[in-house]
């Protein structure tokens, strides 16, 4: 099976989805802040959006595989299986006492049952007592609302949690506490399950706060690569340094990393809230954004140290790396407001499938028709509860293999 991705608009040939479940029904008015999403979703009409948005790519040639069933697969291999109740299992939170109840109730889950632990979290209430056992002090201290473990509702936004880089795979350093736990999941099944065996990954959570959806592959060998609220200027330089050091038979994993700074606010938490390709060489961006946004641009100096050199338009810098004589935006030509409303609602965050072919959150109407008259075609999909998360179809989908933009 070939796993490459070298571009963001190569035919897409097979996904990473997660069809949301009873990890989103934790979400209450008390936690939601905390666990990342603005409004509790209503959780089948999520299913069901989620259940059309994969229908669209199936019915387009791609092959959708779901993060839960490849888990509970890594979890039929003992390694997996044993690294992942590991590493859940050494919360400091937990106690000793704590840890060895959790550590039996989990021991008696088949994979299946045990992947669902993994991604909904346990609650105190689901922590059945062992009949002659203390219940111990750190349990019975807790809050009922807490949970033993925790749930991951963000597990849904798979764009995330990994980025394929060509034949590689950075598993990135998730910058939320409430997300963090996300990447011990994604590093296992890319690390140990059979159909992924032999891939070499190019990052590693322990290493500097990196997020997916700061990453977009501009074209074969060219990066950019947010920096703002969740990739931190060291995440950015760390992923550049290794990639422009991996070599391939053809070169460099990349050649040229753009790292652009953006606002530190959640209405841009990533690059591909403002900014996502459309055509092999036209982007969709944030209009109230398009013409400030800058790059440094990042290549290998003669001493192998990172050469850094910028600021520059990063529309001109993205020209340069990739080649062309420029990079086109499509100009939604929205009034600032009317963006700002659709940019929060991931307007900006398109899919993908192949160049000029999109997946976008139908709701965007001024967004959406703009792109048409530009000549993108469009697969509208709703999302008025898998937006609560605040992401759109690009966030929602981590590709794995798309047909190479140069061969
Ligand atoms: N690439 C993306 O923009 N992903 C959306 C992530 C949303 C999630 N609720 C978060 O705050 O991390």
């Amino acid at each position: 099976m070939t796993h490459y991705v070298d571009s963001e608009v190569g035919r897409l040939g097979t996904v990473l989805l997660h069809r949301p479940g009873p990890e989103l029904a934790r979400l209450t008015p008390r936690n939601n802040n905390t666990l990342l999403f603005d409004a509790i979703p209503w959780v089948a009409r999520a299913q069901d959006e989620h259940d059309a948005f994969a229908a669209q790519l199936t019915a387009h040639g791609v092959e959708v595989l779901y993060l839960g069933q490849l888990l509970a697969e890594t979890l039929e291999v003992p390694d997996g299986r044993q690294e992942l109740t590991r590493l859940v299992l050494a919360d400091r939170r937990l106690g000793d006492s704590l840890r060895q109840r959790v550590a039996d109730h989990l021991a008696q889950l088949d994979p299946v049952a045990l992947a669902g632990v993994l991604i909904a979290g346990l609650a105190h209430e689901e922590l059945r007592p062992t009949a002659g056992r203390s219940a111990g002090l750190v349990y019975m201290l807790m809050d009922r609302h807490d949970f033993v473990i925790d749930p991951l509702p963000n597990l849904l936004f798979t764009r995330d949690s990994a980025v394929w880089i060509r034949d590689r795979v950075a598993v990135t350093s998730l910058a939320m506490p409430a997300r963090r736990r996300e990447t011990t999941l994604t590093d296992a099944i890319y690390r140990h399950h059979p159909r992924f065996a032999g891939t070499e990954l190019v990052y590693q959570p322990s290493l500097e706060h990196l997020e997916g959806g700061d990453i977009l592959s501009l074209a074969p060998g060219v990066l950019a690569v947010g920096v703002g609220e969740r990739t931190t200027p060291a995440g950015a330089e760390r992923l550049a340094r290794r990639v422009l050091a991996a070599e391939l038979p053809g070169g460099p994993l990349a050649h040229t990393v753009l790292a652009v700074p953006i606002a530190q606010q959640r209405a841009t938490m990533h690059l591909d809230t403002v900014c996502t390709m459309v055509d092999v060489d036209a982007v969709l961006m944030y209009p109230n954004l398009a013409d400030s946004l800058l790059a440094y641009t990042i290549v290998a100096g003669a001493d192998g140290e990172p050469r850094v050199t910028g600021p520059t338009p990063f529309l001109r810098a993205a020209a340069d790396a990739m080649g062309i004589d420029e990079l086109r935006v499509i100009d939604t030509g929205l009034d600032p407001v009317t963006a700002e409303r659709e940019q929060w609602d991931d307007g900006n965050n398109t899919l993908a499938i192949a160049p000029r072919l999109c997946v976008a959150y139908e709701r965007n109407t001024e967004t959406n028709e703009q792109l048409e008259s530009a000549g993108i075609e469009l697969i509208r999909i709703a999302g008025s509860e898998l937006g609560s998360g605040r992401g759109g179809p690009r966030c929602m989908s981590c590709p794995i293999s798309r047909a190479p933009l140069r061969p």
